[in-house]
């Protein structure tokens, strides 16, 4: 059904050689093209693990990855990413911290010394979607932690990722701060046309974001549940006082207690 950009297939992957910790065990994730997923579960059930498997950081000892019709076997191109702690360049303006990533993959180096302005433009339009107008020439040290993580999404998306992976990319931040980026992540993810994987502990921040959430067993890591979550787009913060959105937040706390247990 659907056409998949993320195929997981009955996944082992182990640190540290034979004898080592097993980390995730039987993984199988499957995400369509344009979806946004969500991946929960205990802490050190190889979330993290998971992320790396997907941008070829990682090659599984056992199973599959494929993205974009293609076998992982090195570091994926089309994958962007963002992480907990911004490390955005102090030397550099926000702009040119955004432009980074061009500079470093080799496909887009050309292009950019050739067409410049193109994608300058792009950052600007990327910095007015999530609110930064006008900030680009600022130095990340001029920016809030919040503002931070906004032009680390737009440096994340510079180079037009089909995949965004999003490792807690929220978690430091205070809940009102937290609460403005789910919305602007959720206006990215309706015009960017791009497909998210997010993995976070906050369930409402999965519930309220995602198409469909994973819940993790605890370690060795592998899905326990899958949940479609179809609370119409586009979603206001109101709908997190919606009693069916509670519900949902209570059931994933329950299987998450239960996956707990078993460790
Ligand atoms: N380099 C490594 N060497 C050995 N074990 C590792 C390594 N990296 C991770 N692990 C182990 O593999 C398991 C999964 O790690 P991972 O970081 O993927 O979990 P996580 O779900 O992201 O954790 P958390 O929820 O705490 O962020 C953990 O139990 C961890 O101890």
């Amino acid at each position: 059904m659907g056409d998949h950009l993320v195929r997981i297939e009955n996944v082992d992957m182990r640190y540290g050689g034979e004898g080592g910790v097993l980390a995730v065990s039987g993984l199988n994730i499957a995400v369509e093209k344009g979806e946004f997923a969500a991946v929960v579960g205990p802490s050190g059930c190889g979330k993290s693990t998971l992320m790396r498997l997907v941008t070829g950081l990682h090659i599984p000892q056992t199973g599959s990855v494929v993205v974009a019709g293609q076998q992982v076997t090195k570091p994926v191109s089309i994958v962007g990413m963002a992480f907990q702690n911004p490390t955005m360049l102090p030397w550099r303006t926000t702009l040119d911290n955004i432009l980074l990533p061009l500079e470093i993959v080799d496909k887009h180096r050309k292009r950019l010394r050739a067409h410049k302005a193109e994608y300058v433009a792009q950052a600007e339009r990327l910095l007015e979607i999530v609110g930064l107008k006008g900030f680009g020439d600022k130095f990340p040290w001029q920016l809030s932690g919040g503002m931070q993580q906004r032009a680390n999404l737009c440096r994340a998306l510079i180079h037009e990722p089909e995949l965004l992976m999003l490792d807690e990319p929220f978690g430091a931040l205070d809940a009102f701060t937290r609460e403005e980026l789910w919305q602007v992540i959720r206006d990215l993810h309706a015009q960017q046309d791009v497909t998210i994987v997010l993995v976070t502990h906050d369930l409402r921040e999965a519930v309220y974001l995602a198409d469909r959430v994973f819940v993790m067993s605890a370690r060795p890591g592998r899905v326990l549940h899958e949940h479609k979550i179809d609370f119409p787009r586009p979603r206001e913060l109101e709908l997190m006082y919606d009693p069916a959105f509670t519900k949902k937040v209570q059931e994933l706390r329950g299987e998450i207690a239960d996956a707990r247990q078993v460790a």
